[in-house]
């Protein structure tokens, strides 16, 4: 070996030391070398001659073998976000893999044809993005889904149901006289109102069922799958649920009723603006023959 050569693999293994990604070395597919960086779970001296169907399982290997290829074709970085499971990849298991990790790999192919290949771990910033997410979608008072998620999820459904001549329903559920509740009981006590219900309804409702709060005291359950009458019999054991609830609090028992509208899809030209304008009107019917009764269709 040159002295300039020493020098360069030097640098090298200089480079390797420094990083906290994880990086291999790879030719013919097979690993060369292996620098762990901060991924001390891995038992690297087992790696070195192993090659990439040793290692992974045919769909990752499948999906590898594309970024090798246009990292190849493209002479240039090729960036994407991979996840190693221990139940998937096997291999990694037995070379210490115990959690779930997300990586951001980038691939290079150097000019001999030799892969380097570099894992950075993203799992703090992937929980972060969880938290966010769900954060933004979720409503911080009662945990149900908030107005912002129940929108693309009513408008996929319908689309759905549309396509497939299915039918679905939603409930609009208002509690009567939510701010008496707030000035006989606090506050607070309209807050845990609030929370008993979410909690009741959860209990209550289908899987499929979407539960999401859509203003102040005013909740909706979108029921994929049901017809109208189905949809009554919904509203109507929520209405019960409710009349029946007592919620021991320090200021006494809190009692309520709710009123309910429901609505129905109308149709391949009925949209999910449609049946929201539908459920307000037949809520505000409901309301205006004195509260704690369901109010449907006018077909
Ligand atoms: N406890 C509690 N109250 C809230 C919250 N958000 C809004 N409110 C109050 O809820 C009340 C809702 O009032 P309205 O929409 O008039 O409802 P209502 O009193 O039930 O009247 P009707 O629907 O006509 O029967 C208002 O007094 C709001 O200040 C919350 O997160 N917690």
């Amino acid at each position: 070996m040159s002295e300039e050569q020493k020098q360069l693999t030097d640098s090298f293994n200089a480079l390797l030391a420094l990083t906290s990604d994880l990086v291999f070395v790879i030719e013919d597919e097979t690993v060369r070398i292996v620098s762990p960086g901060d991924e001390d779970w891995l038992l690297v001296s087992e790696l070195p001659g192993k090659t990439l169907e040793d290692l992974f399982p045919q769909d990752f290997l499948t999906l590898l073998r594309g970024y090798i290829r246009t990292a190849r074709e493209q002479r240039q970085v090729v960036k994407n976000e991979l996840v190693f499971r221990p139940d998937h990849q096997h291999a990694f298991k037995a070379l210490g893999l115990k959690e779930v990790i997300w990586f951001h790999s980038r691939i290079i192919v150097t000019d001999d044809d030799r892969l380097i290949w570099s894992l950075r771990n993203i799992n703090d910033r992937k929980k972060l993005e969880r938290r966010i997410t769900s954060q933004a979608q979720r409503d911080p008072l009662t945990g149900a889904y908030n107005r912002r998620a129940l929108m693309p999820v009513l408008e996929q459904n319908i689309a759905q149901a549309q396509r497939y001549d299915g039918i679905c329903s939603m409930l609009l559920i208002d509690v009567d006289d939510f701010s008496g509740i707030n000035d006989e009981h606090s506050w607070d006590g309209g807050d845990q109102l609030l929370r008993h219900m979410v909690t009741e309804l959860h209990r209550m409702k289908r899987t499929a069922d979407f539960l999401a709060r859509f203003s102040d005291d005013q909740l909706v359950l979108f029921l994929p799958e049901t017809n109208h009458d189905q949809a009554l019999l919904a509203g109507e054991r929520v209405r019960r649920l409710t009349s029946d609830l007592e919620l021991p609090f320090a200021s006494g028992n809190i009692n309520c009723t709710v009123s309910v509208g429901v609505a129905t899809l109308a149709g391949i030209e009925d949209s999910s603006e449609d049946m929201i304008r539908r459920v307000m009107e037949n809520l505000a019917v409901a309301r205006q023959s004195g509260g704690n009764r369901v109010e449907g269709e006018s077909f």
